[in-house]
């Protein structure tokens, strides 16, 4: 491969899922133009601890959350959907780390999560074609010829959108929402009335005792008001839009290395992880920690040289693979890409995406998943992370803190019918607050039992 980069040198390679259909040209690059001159949204030192967080996941001491929209849009675009993220966040990160025994690493899909790389680039009602909807920083949903047109000016409105975004999330971790004792009220109200009530409930009350107990020690509580804890949540999303990437990537005077400053992580999807494509050419080049998602026509070999191109030097919490396999596939194809990763040695991060490889057609049309496949990837994960004395190093997940009804099944139990009465997603269907809390409820259960082989002997 040659080390000649730049965050340009992807343009000489063949891309795919871009646009291609800007009307105007001129106006794409005047826009380009404007962000290249706009600030960053976040900086190389909070990157770069990330990187050292993720460090510690590649190593077995931590476990990485990662999640938040498919899609995040302009029409939902409000501080009540952005708190209630953080919040579910935070609500599972709590019931990770008290029951795994590590710290939780959080990560959300947000502030940047726009635009989507689709199977289709046309979508057809009625006798009518259109350009697909590809995300709100590119082109708009609703059915309409100008609508569906790639429009320049959405780039900046979604980097606009990111940093205010970003600037709220900033103060909830500096503020009340990082006080863990509130967090058991959020735990108790999800899981009242559950199938699995009891046991969450008693995980849930020994979290709350913990927390009083350290509140109590703190020598800055006052008058019994627990004093916020200060949270870091990092931010993420797929690096598809190489052209908006491009503008945000900018050479830190100090050490001479580029970052992205679009988001602290970015990742590779499914669709253009190719070795010889530009947006692995892009990824190589900037310093940021990165993702991959791997996916069943992954074979070890093609994983090896992917490592090999993104982290020549090995550095830990640099490069985390992000299985995405299904649930009827999980156990054929990850046990040869974790045995090649083990017998490798270089440090990676073993995390599981349960949702794109659990997309499937309701009977009545919706694009759905079912609670119980999403559970059976991830549980299936666990077991062969185990058997492979691989760290199970995380999860990545679409989930939102709204109440939703897209995904099927869950603590209660949405069915096909219930689909239609909470369906907001702008492309992939997410697991609503009640469903994400109750499968961290078991991968906490499945973490205390099965403590990593890797991390004891750590
Ligand atoms: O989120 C991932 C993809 O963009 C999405 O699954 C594609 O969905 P589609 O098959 O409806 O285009
Ligand atoms: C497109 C996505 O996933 P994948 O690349 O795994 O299909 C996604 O996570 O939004």
């Amino acid at each position: 491969m040659n080390r000649t980069w730049n965050p340009r040198t992807w343009r000489q390679k063949p891309v795919k899922y871009m646009p291609e259909d800007y009307p105007d040209a001129r106006a794409l690059t005047r826009v380009e133009d404007e962000l290249s001159r706009l600030p960053l949204l976040v900086n190389p030192a909070e990157t770069r601890r990330l990187t050292s967080a993720l460090a510690q996941v590649a190593q077995g001491k931590a476990f990485l959350l990662q999640g938040g929209d498919c899609a995040e849009s302009f029409k939902e675009f409000t501080s009540d959907n952005i708190r209630d993220t953080f919040r579910l966040i935070l609500q599972m990160a709590l019931v990770l780390t008290f029951a795994g025994g590590r710290p939780v690493v959080k990560v959300g899909r947000i502030a940047g999560q726009f635009a989507k790389p689709r199977s289709s680039p046309v979508e057809t009602l009625g006798g009518v074609t259109l350009p697909a909807y590809r995300g709100d920083i590119i082109n708009g949903m609703d059915f309409d010829a100008a609508e569906r047109t790639p429009d320049p000016k959405r780039l900046l409105k979604a980097y606009h959108q990111s940093s205010a975004t970003l600037n709220l999330l900033r103060a909830y971790a500096q503020s009340g929402y990082a006080d863990l004792c509130n967090l058991h009220q959020w735990s108790l109200d999800s899981v009242a009335g559950t199938p699995g009530a009891d046991n969450y409930r008693k995980l849930a009350d020994s979290i709350f005792e913990s927390l009083c107990f350290i509140n109590a020690l703190s020598p800055t509580a006052e008058h019994n008001a627990p004093s916020p804890i200060p949270v870091d949540l990092f931010t993420s999303h797929e690096a598809l839009l190489l052209n908006f990437e491009e503008t945000m990537t900018r050479q830190e005077s100090s050490s001479g290395h580029w970052y992205d400053g679009s988001a602290h992580m970015l990742w590779i999807g499914e669709r253009t992880r190719q070795l010889d494509g530009g947006h692995v050419e892009f990824m190589r080049g900037i310093r940021n920690p990165i993702g991959v998602k791997c996916g069943p026509t992954m074979e070890p070999d093609d994983l090896l040289r992917l490592m090999d191109a993104l982290n020549p030097d090995a550095i830990p919490g640099r490069l985390t693979l992000i299985g995405r396999f299904g649930s009827d596939k999980v156990a054929d194809c990850l046990p040869r890409l974790m045995a090649a990763t083990r017998r490798d040695g270089r440090p990676v991060i073993w995390s599981i995406d349960p949702m794109h490889g659990n997309t499937h057609k309701a009977s009545n049309g919706y694009k759905t998943r079912a609670f119980d496949r999403i559970l059976s990837e991830v549980k299936t994960f666990l077991e062969v992370a185990a058997a492979e004395s691989v760290h199970a190093g995380g999860m990545h997940l679409e989930m939102t803190g709204q109440n939703v009804t897209e995904c099927l099944g869950g603590p209660l139990a949405v069915t096909e019918d219930d689909l239609h009465s909470r369906y907001h997603t702008h492309c992939d269907p997410r697991l609503n607050g009640d469903q994400a809390l109750q499968l961290s409820f078991m991968v906490a259960e499945k973490l205390r039992d099965m403590k990593s082989p890797h991390a004891r002997a750590a």
